[in-house]
C-alpha cells in the first residue's frame, strides 16, 4: 500500500469534529522532533516473517505479558473478551488510552466494566468534558509531547506513517519541480520536431501541464471575474472553456463534468475532480459482536498493520495505513472480527440507530455490509429483514451474514418495490439505494463516461419508488421507531435532494428529521432554478475532498401517521394546484421534474402501498426524455430508441 493522500487521516476536518465532539480539547500538535523520535523508535522494532514483534511496553503491567497466540486469534476469543485479567494483559503491548473509545455503544456490558476499569472512567468519549481523560483517551494527531509519552506502538506507527507521507509529499514535489525544469528546458529547446503543420509537436506531459495550469487561473478568473475577466468575454464562455479543459484533463463525458461541477463553486469543484483521482483510505469495521475494536487493533498490530482509529465520530472502525498481510485473508477476518467497509458507509446506518429487539428492514442490503452493522448495533436481537433484487449479490449477502456471526436475519430475495405487500410494519427501514456512483469515482473510474442522461431519468425514477415503497412498508405507531433513512453514493441532487423531495410531496405522514450525525454538509434547500423544502437542510452531504470519505448523501425520515389513501390523488387534483397556485401549500418546494409528475398523477393510488405500475413509470420516463430532447433542440417525435441514443452521446 502506498503513502500519499490515501494516508491521510480521514474523517471531519478539524473545526467540525472537535466543536461537534469535544468540549474541551487543548492538546497542541505534535513537534516534528517529536515525531521524529517515534519514527526512531519505530524503525527500531524488529518485524520477522511479517509478523511485526510487540513494542517493549513503556508500563510495567500488572501481570506478566502473554506471548502472542500463534492463530492471533486465542486472544479475541470470546473467553478473552469476558476475562478482564487476560485482557488487561494483552493490553500491555497497546495501551489502552489508545483504543478504550472504541467499544462504548456497541459492546456488551462486561467488556464495557472492563473498559472502565481500565480507564478509570466509565464516560463516553464523545461526551466527556474530563480532561484528564481525555488526555489519555485522544488517539489523534495533534497531541502535546506529554500525551506523545503514552502514544502506543500503534499510534507510533500510524505517526511515523504521516511523515512517510510527508516525505512522500516533498519528493512528488521536488519531482514535481524538476519536470517544471524539464518542461521549460523541452519547451525551449530548439530541437523539437514540428508536425506537418510546422507547430512544435506537443508532448504529453507538457500539455497536461498546461491544462493544468490553465484549470487553475480560469479558476481563479470566475472566482473573482469582476477583478480579473477579460473584457468582453461572458461568465458562461470561460465556465465552458474551464469544461472542457476538466473533461480533456480527468477524463470525464461533458456531461457528467457539468453536472459535477455545477454543484460547487468553481474552486471547491476543482479539488471534487482532484480527490477523485486518489483513492480513499482503507477502513475496517470491527465487528461487535464478535470482539472489540481495542482487541482487533492489538491482534493487528501484531501482524504487521499499521492503523489507527477512523475518528472520533465512530467507535468501531479502523482506518489502515499499512498492512503486511493481505486484510482480506486474515484469521481475524476469516474469523469475522472486522469487514473493509468504505468509512462513510458507517453513516446511514448510525443515522437510522437501530435498537434491540426492532424489526428492521434493509430494502437493498447485498453484499451485507450496513446489514451486519445494524445487526451489531441490535446486539443480535429483534429481526432484520435483508433483502437485495439481484440473487447473486444476495449469496454474498448471506456469506457476510455468516462469517460475521449475524443471527437476527432473515435474507429476502424480492424486488424492494415489492414491499409493503410482501411485508409491512417495520420499526426502522433502511433504503441504501442503488445509484449512479457519482459518489465513487475514486474506486470506480468507468462512471467518468458511462453515465448518461437516460441513467439521471431511469435511476432517480426507481430511487423514488423505493423510497415510496420504504415509508410505506414503516409503523407510524412504533414505539421504538417509525424512521427510514435513504442514503445512495452518489452526489447528485436528482438522486438525492430531489428524491427526498418527490417523497416529502407525495406523503405528507413523513417529515425530515435530524440524522445525529455529528459531520457533513447540510441538504441543498436551493439548487439552480429548483427550491425544496426548507427541511432539506436536515439532510446530509458527504464529498471525498471535504472529509476524505466517499461522496454520500444521508436523509433520515419520521413516519408521523398512516398515509392517507387518498395522498397522491390529492397532489393531483384541481385542489391542490389552485392551492400551488396560491402558494397556500407547503409543497411550493417542488422541482419541475416533481411537478411534472404529480400533474400526471390522476389515477388514485388506493391503498397505503403506492400501487405503482410500470404502464404509469413508462409515462414519465418518456415525458421527461421528450423534455430532455425539447432542450437539445431534437425532435421529440423520434422514436423511443433513437431518443434514448441521442441523449446517451
Ligand atoms: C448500494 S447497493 C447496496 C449496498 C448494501 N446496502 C451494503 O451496505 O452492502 C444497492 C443494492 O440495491 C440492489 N437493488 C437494485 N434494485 C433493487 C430493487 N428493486 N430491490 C431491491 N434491491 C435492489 C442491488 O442489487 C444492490 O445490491
Amino acid at each position: 500500500m502506498g503513502v500519499g493522500r490515501r494516508m491521510q487521516k480521514q474523517g471531519p476536518p478539524p473545526a467540525l469534529d472537535e466543536s461537534l465532539v469535544t468540549r474541551k480539547r487543548k492538546l497542541a500538535a505534535p513537534t516534528n522532533g517529536a515525531i521524529k523520535k517515534q519514527k526512531t523508535a519505530e524503525i527500531k522494532k524488529p518485524i520477522a516473517n511479517g509478523k511485526a514483534k510487540k513494542a517493549a511496553p513503556k508500563k510495567v503491567s500488572k501481570a506478566p505479558e502473554p506471548e502472542p497466540e500463534d492463530d492471533g486469534l486465542s486472544d479475541l476469543s470470546g473467553d478473552a473478551i469476558d476475562d478482564p485479567d487476560i485482557m488487561e494483559d494483552e493490553l500491555d503491548g497497546i495501551e489502552e488510552a489508545d483504543l478504550d473509545d472504541a467499544d462504548d455503544d456497541e459492546i456488551d456490558d462486561d467488556a464495557d466494566d472492563f473498559a472502565n476499569a481500565l480507564s478509570g472512567s466509565d464516560e463516553d468519549v464523545v461526551d466527556s468534558d474530563d480532561e484528564g481523560v481525555r488526555h489519555k483517551r485522544m488517539w489523534s494527531d495533534d497531541e502535546d509531547s506529554d500525551a506523545e509519552e503514552k502514544l502506543t506502538a500503534a499510534n507510533i506507527a500510524g505517526l511515523s506513517r504521516k511523515l512517510d507521507q510527508q516525505r512522500a509529499q516533498e519528493a512528488a514535489e521536488a519531482e514535481e519541480e524538476l519536470k517544471d525544469d524539464a518542461l521549460q528546458t523541452n519547451i525551449a529547446a530548439a530541437d523539437i520536431p514540428d508536425d506537418e503543420d510546422g507547430q512544435k509537436a506537443s508532448l504529453l506531459a507538457p500539455d497536461l501541464q498546461l491544462l493544468r495550469t490553465r484549470i487553475t487561473e480560469t479558476v481563479r478568473v470566475l472566482t473573482s471575474f469582476k477583478d480579473l475577466a477579460e473584457p468582453g468575454k461572458s461568465r458562461a464562455e470561460y465556465t465552458q472553456a474551464l469544461l472542457r479543459d476538466i473533461c480533456t484533463y480527468y477524463g470525464y463525458s461533458p456531461f457528467l463534468a457539468e453536472k459535477l461541477f455545477s454543484l460547487f463553486p468553481p474552486q471547491e469543484a476543482l479539488a471534487f475532480f482532484d480527490a477523485n483521482e486518489t483513492p480513499r483510505p482503507m477502513v475496517i469495521r470491527t465487528n461487535t459482536l464478535r470482539t472489540h475494536r481495542r482487541d482487533l487493533a492489538h491482534a493487528l498490530i501484531n501482524r504487521g498493520v499499521t492503523l489507527e482509529p477512523v475518528g472520533k465520530w465512530s467507535k468501531v472502525g479502523l482506518q489502515i495505513f499499512e498492512s503486511q498481510v493481505p486484510l482480506g485473508a486474515t484469521p481475524e477476518y476469516l474469523a469475522g472480527h472486522y469487514i473493509l467497509q468504505a468509512a462513510s458507509s458507517f453513516l446511514p446506518v448510525m443515522a437510522l440507530a437501530p435498537q434491540e429487539h426492532e424489526r428492521v428492514l434493509d430494502m437493498a442490503a447485498a453484499p451485507g455490509g450496513k446489514t451486519t452493522h445494524l445487526a451489531a448495533l441490535m446486539r443480535n436481537t429483534g429481526c432484520i429483514f435483508s433483502n437485495d433484487s439481484n440473487k447473486d449479490r444476495a449469496k454474498g449477502l448471506i456469506g457476510n451474514i455468516h462469517r460475521l456471526g449475524v443471527k437476527n436475519t432473515i435474507v429476502c430475495n424480492y424486488s424492494a418495490l415489492e414491499f409493503p405487500r410482501v411485508m409491512g410494519g417495520f420499526d426502522r427501514v433502511l433504503l441504501d439505494a442503488p445509484c449512479s456512483g457519482t459518489g465513487v469515482i475514486a474506486k470506480d473510474a468507468s462512471v467518468k463516461t458511462n453515465k448518461t442522461e437516460a441513467d439521471f431519468l431511469r435511476l432517480p425514477h426507481l430511487q423514488k419508488q423505493l423510497l415510496l415503497a420504504a415509508v410505506d412498508s414503516v409503523d407510524h405507531a412504533s414505539k421504538t421507531g417509525g424512521y427510514i433513512v435513504y442514503s445512495t453514493c452518489s452526489v447528485t441532487v436528482e438522486e438525492n435532494e430531489q428524491v427526498v423531495q418527490y417523497v416529502l410531496n407525495k406523503r405528507p405522514n413523513v417529515k425530515l428529521v435530524p440524522t445525529g450525525l455529528v459531520f457533513g454538509k447540510e441538504g441543498f434547500v436551493k439548487y439552480q432554478a429548483k427550491r425544496f423544502h426548507p427541511s432539506m437542510k436536515e439532510t446530509r452531504r458527504y464529498y471525498p475532498h471535504a472529509y476524505n470519505v466517499d461522496g454520500f448523501f444521508v436523509a433520515k425520515f419520521k413516519k408521523t401517521g398512516p398515509t392517507p389513501p387518498n395522498a397522491v390523488k390529492a397532489q393531483g387534483s384541481a385542489e391542490e394546484k389552485k392551492q400551488h397556485a396560491n402558494g397556500t401549500k407547503e409543497e411550493q418546494y417542488v422541482d419541475d421534474d416533481v411537478a411534472d409528475e404529480v400533474d400526471a398523477v390522476d389515477g388514485a393510488e388506493e391503498e397505503e402501498f403506492g400501487g405503482f405500475d410500470e404502464e404509469e413509470d413508462q409515462k414519465y420516463i418518456e415525458r421527461s426524455l421528450k423534455k430532455q430532447l425539447k432542450k437539445k433542440g431534437i425532435d421529440p417525435k423520434a422514436t423511443k430508441a433513437k431518443a434514448v441514443k441521442s441523449l446517451s452521446k
